[in-house]
């Protein structure tokens, strides 16, 4: 998976970023794209397995790069008491944030959460599990996985979970600022906490051995091979993994 010829840079995501498009692009489920429904019914499931069956659960788990969306939160939001999301861009937390707060507007997760709810085998109670997500997610902060704190100036107790879809290989330029990233967000975890996330444009042994170097353990990878077509994206496959932060 080779580096995109020129990289977007974190001002260019809060320029042109436009989270509606986004939304509509990849996570309207009834939509007729069909590719975008199978990566997300797939991310779906590996939650599910991941917070659901598997159990990784806790008191606070921290989204990094949540971006306008929710649907990475749903099968977590049944394990921790409080979730913090956070972005990069301004209009990316705005969306998030009307979401949250229902209020007109804001995108329609509702096929999404009733998936989840399946999967779940509780289906009727999807408004119900919407209304535990939005009090479940207690802030929505900026954040840039490029900085040291992430989240500077606000500073956190040391969460039980890290989560984050789609975002790290998006905001790093290369190997090398993955794995500077990856450190800058485990200072953001308890040792012994477990952190997940999925991945585009690096090798599988590249993924593994960063982990390594930064200090986990992993305990699960997937990768499905996607070729995508499609204009707003070039990646090759989407990989889902737990690690566990190794005590220091
Ligand atoms: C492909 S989107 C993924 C959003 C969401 N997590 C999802 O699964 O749909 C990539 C996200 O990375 C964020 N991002 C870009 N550069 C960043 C940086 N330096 N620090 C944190 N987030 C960044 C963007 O704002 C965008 O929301």
């Amino acid at each position: 998976m080779d580096s995109p010829a020129s990289f977007t840079e974190g001002e260019v995501y809060q320029k042109d970023f436009d989270p509606v498009v986004y939304l509509e692009t990849y996570y309207s489920l009834s939509s007729s794209h069909c590719q975008g429904n199978e990566i997300l019914e797939w991310t779906l499931r590996s939650l599910f397995k991941i917070f659901f069956s598997d159990g990784v659960k806790g008191d606070i788990l921290i989204d990094i790069g949540s971006g306008p969306s929710i649907y990475q939160l749903l099968s977590a939001s049944e394990n921790f008491k409080e979730i913090i999301a956070s972005d990069y861009t301004d209009r990316n937390r705005q969306e998030l944030e009307k979401w949250l707060k229902n209020e007109p507007g804001a995108f329609d997760w509702t096929p999404v959460v009733k998936y989840v709810c399946e999967l779940e085998r509780d289906r009727e109670k999807w408004a119900e599990k919407e209304e535990k997500l939005r009090k479940k997610v207690k802030q929505v902060l900026k954040c840039d996985v490029t900085k040291s704190n992430i989240l500077d100036p606000v500073s956190l107790p040391q969460a039980d979970c890290l989560l984050s879809t789609l975002c790290l290989e998006a905001a790093c330029k290369d190997l090398n600022s993955y794995c500077a990233a990856l450190t800058n967000i485990s200072s953001l975890l308890k040792p012994g906490g477990q952190r997940r996330f999925s991945c585009l444009y690096l090798e599988r042994e590249s993924v593994e051995e960063a982990l390594r170097e930064a200090g986990y353990d992993i305990q699960h990878l997937e990768v499905i091979p996607i070729s995508s077509e499609n204009a707003l994206s070039d990646f090759g496959a989407v990989l889902s993994l737990v690690a566990c932060k190794q005590p220091a």
